[in-house]
Parts: C-alpha cells; sequence; structure tokens
C-alpha cells in the first residue's frame, strides 16, 4: 500500500463523485470543493458509487466552500479538476490568488483547451492532463453510477505520476499512463464527439443517428474534419482504457457498408445505457453546454492550421442556440430530413 495521499476534487458532480468518493472508499485523503448551494446535502448525505458488484459508500465527505477552506484543512499531493469546461475559466480566476499553494491539477475533463488553460492561469508544473473512458451517470447529489467500466488515463509528465496512479489503482479505478497527453486528450474528444450534438439537436439515440443514412454520413463528415485537424497539428491517434479509438478512426475512413453496422454496434456498446453528455445537459434545461468545447474546439483548431469544419460549425452553432433558448427544441426534434436541409452540404 502506497503512503495515504491527499487529494482535492474540484466539484463534487459525477466525476468528481467518482474520482474521489473511490480514493475515499480506498482510504486516501479527499477533500471535495463544491458549491455553497449543494455542498452542504452532499456533506449530510455522504457520497455513493455504485458498480455493477459493490456499492461504495463514504459516509462522512469532507467537503468545502471555497478554495481558502480547502488550503486551510491540508497540504495536497494532487487536485482533480471535475467541473464542466465551461465552468473551468471561472474556476481558474476564483484560485490564482493562491496558485502557489496548490498542488498540480489533472484535468479530467472532455476536451483539449482545459489544459492549456490551466497553465495560462497557473503555470506548467500545475498541470497534468488526465482522461476519463469510464462512463458515469449521475442520479442525485452525490450518488453515482458506473455505466461502463473502462479506466483512466493520465499523462506520465511529472516525476509524482507513479505514486499517483498507484493510489488510483488501488481505488479500482484502472488507471494507465501515457506519454503524449495532447494525443490522449484529442482521441478522447473524437470519442465525445460521435452522435453527441447531433442526439442532443435531434432528440435521437445514437443508434438512431447511425442507423439513418443520411444522418450516418454527417457524423462521419463530422469526425473526418476532426481527424484531419488532429493530422494538421501533427497529434497521432491513440488508444485509450478499454477504447480501440484507432480501430474507430480507420472505420470512420472505411466506405459506409463496411463501417455503418460496425460503428452503430461499437457505439451502442461505448456509453453503457446512457445518452450523450450533450442530450443530458439541453434536456434538462441546463441553459449551458460542452458543444463549444469538442466541436466548437474543432473549429478553433480548424481555424488556425487551415482546415475547413464547416460541419462542426453548424453542429456548434445549432447546439449553442438550442441551449441558449434562440432556437425552440422543437426545431429539428425528430426530424432528420429538416436537420439535413439545413446541414451544410458535402
Ligand atoms: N460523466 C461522465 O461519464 C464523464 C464526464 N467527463 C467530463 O468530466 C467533466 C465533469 O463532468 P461531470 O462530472 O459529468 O459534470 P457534473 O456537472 O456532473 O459535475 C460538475 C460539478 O462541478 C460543480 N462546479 C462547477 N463549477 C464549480 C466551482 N467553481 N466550484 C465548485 N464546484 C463547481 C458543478 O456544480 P453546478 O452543477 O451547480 O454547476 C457540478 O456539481 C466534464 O468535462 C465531462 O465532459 C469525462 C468522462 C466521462
Ligand atoms: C461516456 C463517455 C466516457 C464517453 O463518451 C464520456 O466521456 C461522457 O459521457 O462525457
Amino acid at each position: 500500500m502506497t503512503p495515504r495521499l491527499r487529494f482535492l476534487v474540484f466539484g463534487c458532480g459525477a466525476i468528481g463523485t467518482y474520482l474521489g468518493g473511490s480514493l475515499a472508499a480506498s482510504g486516501q485523503q479527499v477533500v471535495f470543493l463544491e458549491r455553497a448551494s449543494v455542498a452542504p446535502a452532499i456533506r449530510e448525505q455522504g457520497l455513493r458509487v455504485q458498480t455493477r458488484s459493490v456499492e461504495l459508500r463514504v459516509a462522512s465527505p469532507t467537503l468545502v466552500e471555497n478554495i481558502q477552506q480547502a488550503l486551510e484543512l491540508e497540504r495536497y499531493d494532487a487536485a482533480i479538476l471535475a467541473v464542466k469546461s465551461f465552468d473551468t475559466l471561472e474556476l481558474l480566476q476564483s484560485v490564482r490568488a493562491v496558485a502557489d499553494r496548490l498542488p498540480p491539477l489533472i484535468c479530467f475533463q472532455n476536451g483539449v483547451e482545459n489544459e492549456p488553460l490551466i497553465a495560462d492561469f497557473l503555470g506548467e508544473k500545475r498541470v497534468i492532463y488526465g482522461t476519463v473512458t469510464t462512463a458515469i451517470g449521475r442520479r442525485g447529489l452525490g450518488n453515482v453510477v458506473v455505466e461502463k467500466l473502462r479506466g483512466i488515463g493520465v499523462a506520465n509528465s511529472q516525476e509524482r505520476v507513479p505514486g499517483l496512479l498507484d493510489a488510483l489503482n488501488q481505488a479500482g479505478l484502472r488507471a494507465q499512463s501515457y506519454s503524449n497527453g495532447p494525443a490522449m486528450k484529442w482521441s478522447k474528444m473524437l470519442t465525445n464527439l460521435q452522435a453527441n450534438s447531433s442526439s442532443a439537436i435531434l432528440d435521437l439515440t445514437p443508434g438512431e443517428i447511425f442507423a439513418h443514412p443520411g444522418l450516418f454520413r454527417l457524423e462521419m463528415r463530422m469526425l473526418r474534419e476532426a481527424l484531419l485537424v488532429m493530422r494538421a497539428q501533427g497529434i497521432p491517434v491513440v488508444d485509450l482504457p478499454r477504447t480501440p479509438v484507432r480501430a474507430f478512426t480507420a472505420l470512420v475512413q472505411a466506405p459506409a457498408v463496411l463501417s455503418q453496422p460496425l460503428l452503430r454496434r461499437a457505439l451502442g456498446a461505448g456509453r453503457g445505457g446512457k445518452m450523450p453528455s450533450f442530450h443530458i445537459d439541453l434536456h434538462q434545461g441546463r441553459g449551458r453546454s460542452e458543444v463549444d468545447y469538442l466541436n466548437g474546439a474543432v473549429v478553433r483548431f480548424g481555424l488556425r492550421f487551415g482546415v475547413p469544419t464547416p460541419v462542426n460549425q453548424f453542429l456548434n452553432e445549432t447546439l449553442l442556440a438550442l441551449s441558449e433558448g434562440r432556437l425552440a427544441l422543437e426545431t429539428y426534434a425528430r426530424r432528420p430530413e429538416e436537420f439535413l436541409k439545413a446541414a451544410p452540404s458535402d
């Protein structure tokens, strides 16, 4: 058993509860920083992580509501960043003044722009690239279910990473180390892009989207744009924990007769029983969406590297308009033909 490590977890939502709850249940010291509006209720109820075989419970988790309280309690070995990408900037602004007292942040968020932003605010030494391929559903405050256990990835960019990996593995999180952080994050983004925005916009399951020939073609064009943007930057595709991203990429480039049935099956298995996160956020009326950090990132990097990305731009703009209430939810709901008419042509 490695010595007890001290973790600070930013955000006690699906991923924060899963990672931090698993670490706490395995004997590591964990402090969660959550919003003041929900922290007392989570503290009272405790944490619950339901896996297929066991239910982990943390009866009295330590929750704080601001960074000063967190720093009064401990000196940390690592922090875990588990807020949505649209909350990263506000969080970094709230901790910037105490940057020199913070440990490195392992960034487990989806998207490819969080780590550079953390480095800008807190310095290169305080960022470790991370990824989660296990799918987690949120049942309530501090209450999550492991929909599909795969693992997590952590870039081996600092001396302390092997010790952190041991602790993560002892907690059953199936951690693997990666030598190329950006390749890990971009490869994860490829998997997140699949049927995510289209499922939210159309209110269809990923299976329904991949079964429709026109929607399938549009998805493949969107993914090929993302692959070209990666290639323009010299970022390779890598496999992720129990996620064969390279084989997936080969299928995206193959003829539809071959790829469509295989991708339909793989996509069904990919997210467990969970609808893609953009669908959940849109239909829960969250008012914000991570789409601008996934499809939107493809567009921004495409502009920078001279790669046209019209399909990603269309999906990003449409889903942002729906999320912000500028477009009615019914506009394309279960109306693939209308949606395809509005999409950029081949
Ligand atoms: N769920 C999954 O299966 C996976 C998710 N991810 C990624 O992990 C990241 C986190 O996602 P997920 O856990 O699902 O998101 P959730 O919305 O479930 O959790 C984020 C939590 O952080 C809280 N929060 C936001 N800002 C702050 C802040 N400044 N201080 C304290 N708490 C804050 C949020 O509160 P509030 O809701 O009030 O804003 C919320 O409770 C995302 O980037 C996601 O894409 C990656 C792999 C799998
Ligand atoms: C389910 C998973 C792991 C893959 O798409 C994910 O990243 C998410 O839900 O945001």
